[in-house]
């Protein structure tokens, strides 16, 4: 009997991001500019495969259908497939996702999907291969967007894009992103840039709306479509004459939060409530046998009842997230 999640302003969770590592071989701008730093971690592992297991069937039994994997860079895990077909041998969670720099694509896709990845979404900042350079740290253009054709081949029939919205970087390109997705099945999502606690000054140099692309779309005939209740959190426009789909992640838009429908446990299994929340409840204790998911079960409820309406980014207040690594955005 699934009890489902529900909490004091009435939202129900049915979608779960996972973190799985907090490692990461890019070193983007706006999240790691200075390369992943073990940060007095180094002697703390990362949820095995067994205890990613026991997460994913306490959340079913509350009502999950979505897991999300994410990182660090989740991929970079030796046992990535292995986690993946792990998640998905729970047959409530219908659909299992990944959120991935694109570096092991080209390589790996295949494997993932046939282990029982169901969505992937590639972070790409830049359709021109020396500014994707300068954003990641990394010259690897090429290779994730070979990773992206590879998955097309692999059978899946959407891929979401990942792109976040910088003023004076990437936000003057609408038309050559246009461009790339008018013959091609992607889901191109322009994320906002998010204040956090490493990032302060960034943020106040390349912020800029997401209503700019929007004002920008509906003058082109664009149009809004529904979101489903395990969806995220973009508003996804179409266009007859496109393949491909544009979504925005406004995080300070009125009322985003009103339809927050996720959780989120970090690679060392500490439940979030929120992606700018104040600190982690921790599941570990209740991670190393089977016989402790009632428990689980209970904890997970329980700490619901803190839940906070909204974040508090209009106010500064970007809680303990210092970047959106730690905890996989
Ligand atoms: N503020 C805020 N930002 C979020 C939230 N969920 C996702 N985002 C942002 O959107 C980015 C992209 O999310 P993805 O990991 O691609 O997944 P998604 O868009 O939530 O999920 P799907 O709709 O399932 O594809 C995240 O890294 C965050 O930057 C949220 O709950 N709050
Ligand atoms: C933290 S990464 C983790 C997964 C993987 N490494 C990747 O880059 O896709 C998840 C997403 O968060 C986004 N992100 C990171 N920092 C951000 C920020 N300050 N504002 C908005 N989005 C951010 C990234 O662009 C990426 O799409
Ligand atoms: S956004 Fe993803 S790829 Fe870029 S530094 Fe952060 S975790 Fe790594
Ligand atoms: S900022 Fe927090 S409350 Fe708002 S949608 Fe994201 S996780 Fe949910």
């Amino acid at each position: 009997m699934v009890s489902q999640l529900t909490d004091a302003y009435a939202r129900r969770f049915y979608y779960l991001r996972l973190s799985i590592t907090d490692v990461c071989n890019f070193r983007c701008t706006y999240c790691l500019p200075d390369g992943y730093r073990p940060n007095g971690l180094a002697n703390k592992s990362f949820l095995t495969c067994d205890e990613i297991r026991r997460v994913a069937s306490a959340f079913a039994a509350l009502g999950t259908e979505k897991v999300r994997l994410t990182g660090g860079e989740p991929t970079l895990r030796r046992d990535f497939t292995d986690i993946v077909r792990t998640v998905a041998d729970n047959d409530a969670i219908r659909q299992v996702a990944v959120t991935t720099n694109g570096y092991r694509m080209a390589r790996d896709v295949r494997a993932w999907r046939e282990a029982g990845l169901t969505h992937i979404n590639v972070s790409v900042d830049s359709l021109d291969a020396r500014q994707f350079h300068a954003i990641t740290g990394e010259d690897k253009f090429t290779q994730v967007m070979a990773g992206i054709d590879a998955a097309f081949e692999a059978g899946f029939e959407r891929v979401k894009v990942n792109t976040v919205l910088m003023r004076d970087v990437n936000h003057h390109q609408l038309d050559t992103f246009l461009a790339w997705i008018k013959p091609r099945p992607v889901q191109l999502r322009f994320i906002e840039l998010m204040e956090t606690g490493d990032g302060g000054s960034l943020f106040r140099k390349h912020h800029i709306s997401g209503a700019t692309v929007r004002d920008a779309l509906l003058e082109r005939g664009w149009t809004q479509q529904l979101r489903g209740r395990s969806d995220g959190p973009a508003q996804v426009f179409t266009h007859p004459d496109y393949a491909g789909q544009i979504g925005l992640i406004m995080p300070y838009e009125k009322d985003f939060c009103a339809s927050c429908n996720r959780l989120r446990v970090s690679s060392l299994g500490n439940l979030h409530l929120c992606l700018f929340g104040d600190g982690g409840i921790t599941l570990r204790d209740l991670l190393a046998s089977d016989d402790s998911q009632a428990e689980l079960q209970a904890r997970i409820a329980r700490a619901l009842a803190h839940k906070k309406q909204a974040h508090f980014l209009h106010e500064g207040n970007t809680g303990i997230t210092q970047n959106l690594s730690w905890i996989g955005g």
